[in-house]
């Protein structure tokens, strides 16, 4: 069980951040398969046969319009909404109709789109807190000083209240309480919402930093032309059915996708550029903006 380990990183994955090239080249195994999935609320379908593969060791990013279903996606696979008919296979084995606890416990964490950190409790009490499945304080101890390793701004800020840290940090520390329980696959609901370029940039520099310690990803953005920069693979949904997939760099090079769905310039500022491979994540672009921002948070 992917909670229990104390494994976090050193898995073999391949480089992302070439807009999708390599990775697709490979043959990697389907880690996650949505097959012909069915599922809405109260009396309407939103999912409509929906069936996509997540590669192992892929940054897969669904896009799409607005209300196509993306979030819906991410419900299904994490149990909170469960499906009508079709099937949901991780690591080969059926988990649509299991609970939510139990698809944590196989690995599967999701990141919602809301902050969802406790703002009166501090970033280190918040990542601890991610560790909740896991029973040995030891490995808790292990994990943090690794997840503090891999994200700074959990150690620098360890002590100050969550509610205190701008937008993009508390996304950050979300990303950090998400890897404490190992995840074999990150499932991210628009990540970038709500953050200027600059510091989504961060948080896709976060993602990278993600995916090359070793978790498969799973990415649902609305700034779709910077996310499928930074992805392996691609998905195009629309009204709930899937139109197309391919790498990353396919969809984006796609005329009529892009036309749709990439339009405009806004988006392009976010963009970690191909081929950037960080040592270290830049905190400071984050840190350089709470002086502006912490008072909407305090
Ligand atoms: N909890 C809910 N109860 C009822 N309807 C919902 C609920 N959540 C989403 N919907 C509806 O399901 C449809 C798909 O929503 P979903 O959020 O999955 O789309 P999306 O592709 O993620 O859209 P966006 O990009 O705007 O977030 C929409 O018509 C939405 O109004």
């Amino acid at each position: 069980m992917a909670a229990e380990g104390v494994a976090l990183g050193g898995r073999v994955v391949p480089t992302a951040g070439s807009g999708g090239g390599g990775a697709t080249d490979r043959d990697l195994g389907d880690l996650l398969r949505v097959e012909e999935v069915v599922a809405g609320y109260g009396g309407g379908d939103v999912l409509k046969g929906t069936t996509f593969s997540v590669p192992e060791h892929s940054i897969t990013c669904i896009v799409g319009p607005n209300g196509a279903g993306k979030s819906t996606v991410s419900a299904t696979i994490s149990g909170v909404l469960p499906i009508r008919l079709g099937r949901i296979v991780f690591d080969g084995e059926v988990v649509s109709g299991r609970k939510p606890r139990e698809v944590l416990q196989r690995g599967i964490v999701q990141v919602p789109q809301n902050h969802s950190l406790f703002r009166k409790m501090t970033v280190r009490e918040n990542v601890e807190f991610g560790a909740f499945l896991v029973r040995d304080r030891r490995v808790v101890r292990q994990r943090y000083e690794r997840v503090a390793e891999l994200f700074p701004i959990v150690a620098e800020r360890a002590d100050a209240k969550a509610g205190s840290l701008s937008g993009g940090q508390q996304r950050l520390v979300e990303f950090a309480r998400c890897m404490m329980l190992d995840p074999r696959l990150a499932i991210l609901d628009e990540p970038s919402l709500g953050l200027d370029p600059q510091v989504a940039r961060t948080v896709f520099r976060t993602i990278r930093r993600m995916h090359e310690a070793g978790v498969t990803i799973l990415l649902v953005e609305q700034n779709a032309r910077a996310a499928l920069r930074l992805s392996t693979h691609g998905v195009v949904l629309e009204s709930g059915r899937v139109r197309l997939t391919g790498s990353g760099r396919e969809i984006l090079e796609h005329p009529e996708i892009g036309r749709l769905y990439l339009g405009g310039g806004t988006e392009e500022g976010a963009d970690v550029p191909a081929g950037e491979v960080d040592g270290k994540v830049e905190e400071g672009e984050v840190r350089a903006r709470t002086a502006t921002t912490e008072e909407d948070h305090g």
